[in-house]
Parts: C-alpha cells; structure tokens; sequence
C-alpha cells in the first residue's frame, strides 16, 4: 500500500460519524497513581470538538480498579477476586464522577453502562442494550462504559477491555473504533524489549502477521497489543476501522481526525455496509417471519425505510423480541431479515396498526418500527 493510499484512508475519519473510544489502565492511571486527570481533562476536550463536529462517540474506558488501589490506599494490586472486586467498586465511583465534571465543562451529560459477557450473548439484553445506547447518541449524551467488573467471575468476563470495545463497536454498528494506549501504535515487536521495532501505518485487521507481532501487556494493562490485534478483526466483523494510536499523543483525536498520519489503522477486508449486513444476517438464526404487504416491500426495497407494523400482515412462528426474523411478501418470496422490536405474540397484536396504536393495543411501545432499519438487511 502507498503513502497515498494510506493517506485517503485516514481521510475518510472525518466523515466517519460514530465513533467508539477505548481508553486503556495504562493510560488512565498515571502509571498507577490513581486517576491521571489532567490526561482525562485532554481526551474530553477533544471529544467535546468532536460532538461538536457532528460525531456521535461512546467511551469505553477502564481504570477502575487501579483507581480504586489509590482510594483505598493500596500499593500493590492484590490477588484475590473480591478485593478485585472491590476496589473496581470503589474506584468506578471516582471514574465516572471525573468524566461527568469534565464534560460538564462542555455542556455535555455523561451516562455510566456497565456491561458484562453475558448482557451481550443474551439476545434481549443485547437489543436493549443497543437501543438504549443509540437513544442516548440520539440526545447527545456520552455513553462511558466498563466492564462490570463487581459481578463478573474469571471464567465469564471479557477481562481487557479492548475486546469490550469492539463488541461495543459491534452493538452500536461504530464506523471507527479508536483504541488509545501508552505506545504510539502497533510495531513490528514490542518496542519495550525492541528499540528498532517499526511502527505499522496502516493494514487489514486479518492479517495473521499483526497477530504474530502483537505481545502481550505492561504492567497495568491486562490484554497487550495483541487483545488490541483481536479487537481490530472483531469491529471489522460489523465493517469499523480500528486505530490502535498513543493516547499521550498531543491532540491525538483531533488530529486523526484531520487525518494525520498516527497511530495504526487496521481496516476490514469488506466494504463497511456489507460487512455490517453480513454480520446481522450472519450471526443469527432466524425465528419466525412477518409477511409484508406490498407497500411494506417497496418502502424496504427502494427507499431502505423502517418496518412499520402498519405494512405487516402477519406474524408466523414463535419469536421474542431481539431475535432475528424473516420478512417475506404476500407471495412468500424471502425479502429482508432483521432484528424484531416486539414478540411473535405483540407483532399479532400490532398488524395493520399504524404507529400512534400500538400503545392502544399493547399497553405499552417499545420502539414505533416492527423492525428498525438499521437492524434490517434487505436481501
Ligand atoms: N507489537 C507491539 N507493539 C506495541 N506494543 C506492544 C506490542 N507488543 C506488546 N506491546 C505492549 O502492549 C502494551 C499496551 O497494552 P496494555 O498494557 O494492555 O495497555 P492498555 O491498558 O492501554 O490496554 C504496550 O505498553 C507494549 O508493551
Ligand atoms: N475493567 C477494568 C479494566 C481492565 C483493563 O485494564 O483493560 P485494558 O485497559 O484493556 O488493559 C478496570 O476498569 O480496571
């Protein structure tokens, strides 16, 4: 690939519209001296300008434990879970409150979702999940996420929160996943134990050569670049570039944003959109179907639109909400498969239902489409 090449690529940040920003211990903790919050002042900063710029961002940021150590008064990190535990409890507090008063520097509301394995293979808590963290994009609101890492067990949690951050990506479809961490970016060997190690600019997240260079962690870090490697080839499944760059670096967002040349961008071998709709259509098995009327086919087909419950006739099979179904025409030709907002037993209740009635016949709206169309592939 050519400088030139390499430089259309970064180009392409600006217009990239949602952004998910991972922000690791080893930058967060000031090499273990708790919180390093003048570090955290930066990064908000820059991610005020960029809201500002019209992106949508999600922070998925650690810190809690090693934040936790210092209220606590611990020096070294201990063994045992429950103290783990514990002081991620406690520390979580003192994360969460930092982002909040920083942004509200800028006028901007933060969130705090704690998230664990099991929120994101559970098919209903994954869609509310995701619908939740796409209503706060929606009002602006900065979602700040960690693992939640008070209930978790060794055996069920994701432990380095680079692999958290691309599932995030994937949950909210993200266009850019931007790891920061304490080195520049991805090198030929670890640079610690490497001083001629080179830095990667730019390649494919499946490369199986990044993943024979990435090395484990530091000291405070828990994955190493090679977590880092694995997010990278994750968030492409749903079709995001991933920058794995120095968040010590000055302007570091802003910057990439301009498009400079920093940092290593590990970009997936599809075009976004299909690798997006793959992975809906992919990754889950379908449930039941809806049938179609044939304005309903129309408005999928030629004006990628929602599906209202108004263009649905029927509602077949046993399906809950969350799962995937598929949506056939009157004739039974397969025409679109989707995530479904209602279950097989409501979606009966809501055909031929314009928006303003669902409440009236269910008693309650969980979203006004039968099927969003950001959750619809149309085939
Ligand atoms: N090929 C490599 N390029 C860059 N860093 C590497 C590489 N292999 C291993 N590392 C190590 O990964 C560390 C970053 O990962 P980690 O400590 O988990 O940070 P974070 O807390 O930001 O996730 C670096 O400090 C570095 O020592
Ligand atoms: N959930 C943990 C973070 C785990 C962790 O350190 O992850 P990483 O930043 O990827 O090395 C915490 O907040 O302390």
């Amino acid at each position: 690939m050519t400088a030139v090449e390499w430089q259309e690529t970064r180009g392409k940040l600006a217009q990239q519209k949602r952004w998910v920003i991972k922000i690791g211990s080893a930058l967060l903790t000031d090499d273990g001296r708790g919180l390093n919050l003048a570090g955290m002042q930066g990064w908000v900063d820059q991610i005020a300008g960029l809201l500002a710029q019209g992106h949508e961002v999600v922070l998925v940021s650690s810190g809690s434990v090693a934040a936790g150590m210092t209220r606590l008064g611990w020096s070294s990190r201990p063994d045992e879970v429950c103290k783990l535990q514990a002081a991620a409890a406690v520390g979580q507090m003192g994360l969460v409150q930092a982002y909040e008063t920083a942004f509200a520097g800028h006028g901007r509301a933060t969130a705090q979702i704690l998230l664990t394995h099991d929120d994101l293979s559970d098919r209903k808590r994954y869609l509310n999940a995701r619908s939740t963290l796409r209503t706060l994009l929606s009002l602006g609101v900065v979602p700040v996420i960690n693992e939640n890492d008070t209930v978790v067990t060794d055996e069920i949690r994701f432990g380095d929160n680079d692999t958290l951050g691309a599932l995030v990506a994937n949950l909210v479809e993200a266009d850019v996943l931007v790891i920061l961490t304490d080195q520049l970016g991805l090198f030929t060997a670890d640079p610690r134990s490497n001083p001629d190690a080179e830095l990667i600019v730019q390649g494919r997240a499946a490369d199986p050569q990044y993943m024979a260079m990435a090395g484990g962690a530091g000291s405070l870090g828990r994955g190493g670049m090679i977590t880092k490697v694995k997010a990278a080839r994750l968030a492409a499944r749903s079709g995001a570039d991933t920058v794995i760059v120095g968040g010590r670096i000055d302007n570091v967002l802003t910057r990439l944003r301009a498009g400079e040349l920093i940092g290593t961008m590990l970009v997936p071998d599809d075009e976004p959109d299909a690798a997006r709709k793959q992975w809906i259509a992919g990754h889950l098995q379908t449930h039941g179907e809806l049938v179609l009327d044939a304005g309903a086919v129309k408005a999928l087909r030629e004006s990628g639109r929602s599906l209202l419950p108004i263009g649905v006739v029927a509602a077949n099979g046993r399906f809950e909400r969350g799962q995937v179904v598929a949506c056939r025409d009157e004739q039974g030709n397969l025409v679109a498969k989707g995530l479904v907002n209602y279950s097989q037993v409501d979606a009966q209740k809501i055909v031929r239902t314009p928006t303003k009635g669902i409440e009236a016949a269910l008693g309650y709206i969980a979203e006004p489409e039968i099927i969003h169309r950001d959750n619809l592939v149309v085939l």
